[in-house]
């Protein structure tokens, strides 16, 4: 329970809602709870005027007598209907503020987790997998809106409910009222255990529910692979396996939900024997009327919903407990890259400098770079070139402070880059990472997504710059061409230029660009690269490339292998000293003479 009092700061908020609520439960179980004492009364009327009637058998009054009571009869059931239209509206009332607060509260948790998401570093999203994440988000904050929607207003109607009939069947009689409500705490317990068990399978049927929709969506993503490899037919039998399991538990769920209501009206014809068989004998003895035993039977009758509610809700508070003991392990994740206090904003001049930085990444343990300096002065470009997995993005993602350094220093205009506003910095550099993203939008939006007050000039002249505007235009719906799930309707190389636009729209001080003109062909990429020349003259670029032939022209070019530096210089130095660099330089060289256009 103690970690749901992490929402008592809601319900503060929204108390105006649950007082009111609260006061509405009242009311309405008030209205309840009256109409079986009128049924009482109306049972003893009709025993009193049926002796009544046949006293007068035979004179002129009887006539009247039952016109008398015809008519309060009427009487009493129209006040048994009034009092449930009221007790109608009050119950109406009561959702409409608790159910309600519930749903606001679940908003507020939904904003206050989604910003939490997007305040946290990198390496959280590395250790964390997207259904997890995106758990807490629906399922979790749902489970905890059970508690304070249905939950609250459950138990303070059950709670109400019962202190009032109780008072109600004890005035009457102690003794008949303590074999009434002998059954129900064991059905309350029977429904918390069978819940429970509900609860179980239910929650592995969701597993095996998104461990399904995972398949069909990697297959569905994955079709060309199948196909051209042929794998349709073992595709299908593992989804036939995968569903079958599937079915399996949701038989398994379907026989304990069918235990479910035969027991819960065992126990409460269970009560109801009771109340007749116990009350029979106390009207014989004479300490009760017949009245009272109707009065009773609608009594234990009204307790069955609120006993069952009182199960449900146990197990429901259970699972909610545990949803925000999650919740709020997640909240309590401090981001591990953040500004510090008095953070610099000093307008970005271009100067980068890695001093014997290395690096290990925290989940694998691989260290990525070993000793790494190099420096970047404003306006120059500097490339860097090595074999897959020689550390080049790393640089690239320290270069954007998404991860500190685990030892060494990188300064950005002299300043430690820790010292700086993370804001600030970050709005301030263009970066195109390797793997492209584009969202399921606009390619005008995509474009101006760092820069959502860019003109359309500035977007169009982004797009010329990235040499993607006349395959732009070429879109029957030109720059509002909506891009597909991912971007699916562009071609791997269009996809890169829209992505290298929308780093340029930026305007930016400092451009990384990480291998991001792998898919275009070498007359592209010199287009790209004349642009780029005259965009960024003054400010500084870091250029991440597999190809010589796309780094030439760089001020200071420097080679990595397995994380280290081994060879640094100018294009004409590094041919001049016939190393790794020279070595790759002739290779591609020989490659490139039968390369063809690769788009
Ligand atoms: N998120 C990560 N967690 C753990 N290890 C990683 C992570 N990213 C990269 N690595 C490891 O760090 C090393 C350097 O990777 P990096 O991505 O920097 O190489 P790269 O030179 O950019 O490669 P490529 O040219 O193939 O993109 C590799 O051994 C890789 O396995």
């Amino acid at each position: 329970m103690k970690h749901l009092s992490y929402l008592n700061k809601f319900l503060y908020k929204y108390r105006w809602r649950l007082i009111p609520g609260i006061i509405f439960v009242v009311i309405s179980n008030l209205f309840a709870v009256l109409p079986a004492q009128i049924i009482r009364m109306a049972f003893e009327l009709v025993q009193e005027n049926i002796a009544m009637y046949h006293l007068f058998e035979g004179f002129a009054r009887q006539q009247l007598v039952y016109k008398i009571f015809g008519q309060s009869l009427l009487l009493f059931g129209a006040t048994v209907i009034f009092m449930a239209i009221l007790r109608g509206i009050f119950l109406f009332l009561m959702r409409q503020t608790i159910i309600l607060m519930s749903r606001h509260i679940e908003y507020d948790l939904k904003n206050e987790l989604y910003a939490h998401y997007q305040h946290l570093s990198m390496s959280f999203y590395r250790r964390n997998n997207t259904g997890d994440m995106m758990n807490r988000v629906s399922e979790d904050v749902s489970r905890v809106r059970m508690y304070l929607g249905p939950g609250i207003m459950y138990t303070s109607n059950t709670a109400v409910l019962f202190l009032m009939t109780i008072y109600f069947m004890i005035s009457v009689n102690a003794k008949l009222a303590f074999y009434c409500v002998l059954p129900l705490p064991l059905l309350a317990v029977t429904i918390y255990y069978v819940n429970n068990m509900i609860n179980h399978r239910s929650e592995r049927i969701q597993q095996q529910l998104s461990g399904l929709s995972s398949f069909v969506q990697e297959t569905f993503s994955g079709i060309r692979v199948v196909k051209s490899y042929v794998r349709e037919e073992y595709i299908r039998s593992k989804f036939a396996e995968e569903s079958n399991h599937y079915k399996e538990h949701s038989l398994a769920l379907a026989k304990v939900q069918a235990l479910f209501f035969p027991l819960m009206l065992l126990l409460v014809g269970l009560s109801t024997i009771i109340t007749v068989y116990v009350g029979g004998i106390e009207v014989m003895n004479g300490t009760i009327t017949a009245g009272n035993i109707a009065e009773f039977i609608v009594y234990v009758t009204m307790l069955t919903f609120p006993v069952t509610m009182l199960g449900w809700v146990t197990s429901l508070i259970q699972r909610a407990a545990a949803s925000q003991k999650r919740i709020n392990e997640f909240l309590q994740t401090v981001p591990e890259i953040q500004s510090p206090a008095n953070a610099l904003t000093v307008p970005l001049r271009g100067g980068i400098e890695f001093r014997d930085v290395s690096f290990t990444y925290g989940g694998t343990g691989i260290t990525a770079l070993k000793n790494v300096s190099f420096k970047v002065k404003p306006g120059e470009l500097l490339a860097i070139i090595g074999r897959t997995g020689s550390g080049k993005s790393t640089i690239a993602d320290l270069a954007l402070r998404m991860y500190d350094a685990s030892s060494g220093a990188i300064l950005v205009d002299g300043h430690p880059i820790g010292q700086l506003d993370l804001n600030h910095y970050r709005s301030q550099v263009g970066f195109v990472p390797q793997d492209v993203f584009l969202f399921s939008d606009t390619i005008s939006n995509n474009i101006s997504f760092g820069s959502p007050d860019a003109s359309r000039e500035q977007i169009e002249r982004a797009a010329k710059d990235a040499a993607v505007y006349q395959n732009i235009m070429g879109f029957e719906h030109g720059f509002e061409t909506v891009t597909g799930e991912r971007g699916v309707t562009l071609s791997g190389g269009q996809k890169q230029r829209v992505s290298i636009a929308r780093a340029l729209v930026k305007e930016p001080k400092l451009l990384i660009f990480d291998d991001c003109l792998s898919a275009v062909d070498t007359s592209t990429e010199e287009e790209i690269l004349s642009h780029l020349g005259r965009n960024m003259a003054g400010k500084t670029s870091i250029i991440i490339a597999h190809r010589v032939s796309t780094i030439k022209n760089a001020d200071h070019i420097i080679v990595l292998e397995a994380g280290r530096v081994v060879e640094e210089g100018t294009h004409h130095v590094l041919m001049n000293a016939q190393g790794v660099y020279a070595d790759l330089y002739e290779k591609q060289l020989l490659e490139g003479s039968g390369e063809t256009g690769k788009e």
